[in-house]
């Protein structure tokens, strides 16, 4: 089994540079299927098991998509399969995304219904509700989602009845290539909306609005192969900024981009925090005591769902009683039982979590319950006496690149090791010796 095991006490310090967003490249290497000339070359690509997963899943439909040096390649003009295994689609929600442009691109596209991150039941009525007004049909099918468009797809106007991020993509894609023009009122406007829209024009596409709560969409005949680089990553950003102030140390972190964050500084700020928006990137510095605050998540420009549990994290060492209100998932709270594991203060009441900080917390065996959990875990880790371990690492995988490598080199004292190996080579040396 792997863990991280953390050793908390240090102050970080330096310097750390961002990987490309995971939440923008999964659907744009989703739309890269909807180019049926030319190849797409996309860069800043994070290596990480979710980006590898969806990689495998455009091979396994026949289009030629290889991954290498954080640059992905993919030409699609031989797409000659529309059904997702479910071996891929069980590890990634994301896998959903390639509804759209399977629908826009061959009429059809038998998913499995998508797996991900257990945070909430997640479901995907507003992606088909959206395809369904442009003129698709869909029945469920032995755990599988089979969708078909009987005619065409035609641009329409679409309500969205949550501002859900994935649903915005999924008929953004599918809108680029119908006929007329789409507009989706109550749409997402993370900046992972406004990457996704930049892609599929640069594509050659006509997406305008996107970044705002209304966006229209003048489908086209084709879309052609481009070059396009990949936003840096917030939430990560966001990650190693908590874990700079966690540790009341001091941390560049090179490629954040303060107006993606705003939420997260404006909170940090209030803590007591010093933020100080460059460039190329955030400067964090923090001093104790810090101040507790309330916080609470919502769709964009809110506060993010996916910063919940680190902010969780440093609120545990400031001095009082801050309020998690969680309104974007229904059960995005597990980790706060493996936080209570390490001496958190913590009571959990309905949708809002109540945060004593100020206690001593120490080290235990925890588990990442979700991705973001884990990140959260290990920062908890950086403050706690002694040594925490982390399994359950394959969350992490699906978002952190080099997580273990980045803060061992602000000065965490922090491994990664794989018990199963550490047993064969003990075993190997005995049986030599
Ligand atoms: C790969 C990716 O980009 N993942 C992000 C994306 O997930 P994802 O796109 O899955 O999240 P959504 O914005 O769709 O979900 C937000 C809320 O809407 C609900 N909902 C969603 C779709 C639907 O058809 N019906 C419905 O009710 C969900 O249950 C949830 O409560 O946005 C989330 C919210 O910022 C982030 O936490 C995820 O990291
Ligand atoms: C919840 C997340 O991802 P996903 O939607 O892929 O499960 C996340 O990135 O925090």
């Amino acid at each position: 089994m792997e863990k991280i095991i953390v050793r908390g006490g240090n102050r970080l310090k330096g310097r750390v540079k961002v990987h490309g967003a995971k939440n923008a490249v999964l659907p744009i290497i989703a739309a890269s299927i909807l180019s049926a000339r030319g190849t797409n070359v996309i860069q800043d690509v994070p290596m990480l098991e979710d980006v590898k997963t969806i990689t495998e899943l455009l091979q396994s439909l026949g289009i030629a998509a290889e991954l290498k040096d954080e640059t992905i390649t993919v030409n699609a003009e031989k797409l000659n399969v529309t059904e997702a295994p479910y071996e891929l689609v069980r590890k990634m929600r994301a896998s959903f995304l390639v509804m759209g442009p399977l629908l826009a691109r061959k009429k059809h596209g038998r998913i499995p219904l998508p797996g991900g991150c257990a945070i909430g039941s997640r479901p995907i009525d507003q992606h088909l509700k959206g395809l369904e007004a442009m003129g698709a049909q869909f029945e469920i099918d032995q755990g599988a989602i089979y969708g078909h468009v009987p005619d065409r797809l035609r641009g329409a106007r679409i309500y969205l009845d949550v501002a859900s991020v994935g649903a915005t993509e999924n008929i953004m894609m599918a809108a680029a290539l119908a006929e007329g023009r789409t507009i989706i009122e109550n749409a997402a406007c993370e900046p992972e909306i406004v990457d996704l829209a930049n892609f599929i024009n640069a594509m050659g596409g006509r997406v305008r609005g996107a970044g705002t709560d209304t966006i229209r969409i003048d489908g086209v005949d084709f879309l052609h192969g481009t070059e396009y680089a990949v936003i840096p990553d917030r939430i990560e950003a966001g990650t190693y900024m908590v874990a700079g102030a966690i540790t009341r140390g001091e941390v560049f972190v090179e490629g954040a981009i303060s107006d993606h964050l705003n939420p997260l500084i404006a909170k940090m700020r209030e803590m007591g925090v010093e933020v100080l928006e460059g460039e190329n990137g955030i400067h964090v510095r923090a001093e104790s005591p810090l101040k507790p605050v309330d916080v609470k998540t919502l769709p964009y420009p809110g506060f993010p769902t996916d910063m919940q549990s680190q902010i969780m994290a440093l609120l545990l060492t400031a001095e009082g009683n801050g309020m998690l209100t969680e309104t974007v998932f229904e059960n995005r709270f597990m980790h706060v039982e493996e936080m209570k594991r390490m001496g958190a203060k913590m009571k959990i009441d309905g949708r809002s979590v109540l945060i004593e900080g100020g206690h001593p917390l120490s080290g235990a065996q925890v588990k990442a319950t979700d991705l973001r959990a884990g990140a959260a875990l290990v920062l908890v880790g950086l403050v706690a006496e002694g040594a925490t371990e982390v399994t359950d690492l394959h969350h992490i995988d699906r978002g952190y690149v080099g997580l273990v490598e980045k803060l061992s080199a602000l000065g965490a004292d922090i491994v990664r090791v794989n018990e199963d190996e550490e047993e064969q080579q003990r075993l190997q040396q005995h049986s030599y010796a």
